[in-house]
């Protein structure tokens, strides 16, 4: 019996899928008009997030789906397995300095109904804790810094909250700091909070979403400060619709404000150029390793916004993603691995190949 606290079979299945690009917004382009979530391709959007049924093969008790089975060879093709792939991760790696930045939920805890119940297992915490011993480590979160620094509790990584709009290094790190402060053990800090006057308007936005939504059941909105989540996972399907409608109606007062989606939650998020491949890159820059041959940065996500760092990767041709992805997804990553438990095991091994290095070499 599988007895692994992150192994998906232990917890609720995950699935969810890319909406297709059409559906997204960004600052670079038109904002649709927000006139009817069905016309404008935002519910089927949030309907996509499901994962197609299996078929059931009664007489077996088994799950098959041979369409499904081609459908995730061809993928696995052309994502391959960070755990299979290793070697050449290790070949890639060798006499470079790997830094690691690791998404939350869905790649250090599994996905749940309640988002306040994402707990990241003690065996994931010592994995990060050993990563964080040999390549600089940083969480870049949709939840607020705050919130995710309480659910990581490791004080030796960085932090970047709210889809990386709030990013907290210690004060002796370069860059250009917006604001000085002390962290959770008064330690010198430095804060970049590019959305930083967008504060009051998501607190606004929140309190309007937490009583537009009130009577929808299963709706749940969470203020992460620089922006805001409207979860619809525990909503009947059939109110998915009035949840939508109801953000979009809202929304349409706030121009400066645009909608993202996620694994069935909809962001409400600044209209400003900045992301998590933003927030990659001002780490990169701030610990002095952009543009640095000797440094390759990985990126383990599962989301559509971990897309942003994935491409920026890629595009600088430094480092890669790995998509945390158990149904085949389009990626600008260049691997993947199913769940948070198989992320736990490329952790180990990478820990336990740098290990072996330093003791051949001696340094
Ligand atoms: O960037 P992340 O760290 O992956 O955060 C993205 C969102 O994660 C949380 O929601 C997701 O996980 C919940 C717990 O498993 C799940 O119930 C929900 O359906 C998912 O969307 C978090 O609650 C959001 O605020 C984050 O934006």
């Amino acid at each position: 019996m599988d007895t692994d606290p992150d192994s998906p079979v232990n917890k609720p299945r995950l699935g969810s899928s890319f909406p297709s690009g059409r559906f997204m917004m960004n600052s670079r382009k038109k904002i649709p008009k927000l006139d009817d979530v069905r016309s404008n391709g935002w519910l089927e959007a949030m309907i996509s997030s499901s994962p197609p049924r299996k078929r059931l093969v009664k007489d077996f008790n088994v799950e098959i789906a041979p369409e499904d089975d081609f459908a995730q060879r061809a993928w696995m093709l052309k994502y391959p397995s960070a755990i299979t792939s290793f070697s050449h991760i290790a070949a890639q790696a060798k006499d470079k300095k790997i830094a690691m930045f690791l998404d939350y939920d869905g790649t250090l805890s599994p996905i749940v109904d309640d988002p306040d119940r994402a707990l990241m297992s003690d065996a994931m915490r010592a994995a990060v804790k050993d990563v964080a011993k040999y390549f600089p480590t940083a969480i870049i979160s949709g939840r607020s810094r705050d919130k995710v620094y309480e659910l990581v509790g490791l004080t030796e990584l960085y932090y970047a909250g709210s889809h990386g709009m709030d990013i907290m290094t210690p004060a002796n790190v370069n860059g250009s700091p917006e604001d000085t402060n002390s962290d959770q053990q008064g330690e010198e800090v430095n804060l970049f909070q590019p959305a930083k006057e967008f504060i009051p308007v998501i607190e606004e936005v929140y309190r309007s979403l937490v009583e537009l939504t009130k009577g929808i059941k299963g709706a749940k909105v969470e203020n992460h400060k620089f922006c805001a989540s409207v979860h619809y996972r525990n909503v009947d399907e059939k109110d998915w619709p009035l949840v939508a409608q109801r953000v979009h109606d809202h929304l349409k007062q706030y121009p400066r404000l645009r909608l993202t989606h996620g694994r069935k939650v909809l962001e409400v998020r600044p209209v400003i150029e900045w992301n998590k491949g933003k927030a990659v890159e001002f780490l990169l820059e701030s610990l002095g390793l952009s543009n640095n041959d000797d440094f390759l940065p990985i990126f383990i996500g599962d989301d559509k916004t971990d897309e942003d760092a994935f491409k920026v990767l890629r595009e600088k041709k430094q480092g890669f993603g790995i998509l945390v992805s158990s149904v085949p997804k389009e990626s600008n990553a260049f691997y993947s691995l199913r769940d948070p438990s198989e992320v736990k095991k490329f952790l180990k091994t990478l820990v336990k190949w740098r290990k072996m290095e330093e003791d051949s070499t001696g340094h």
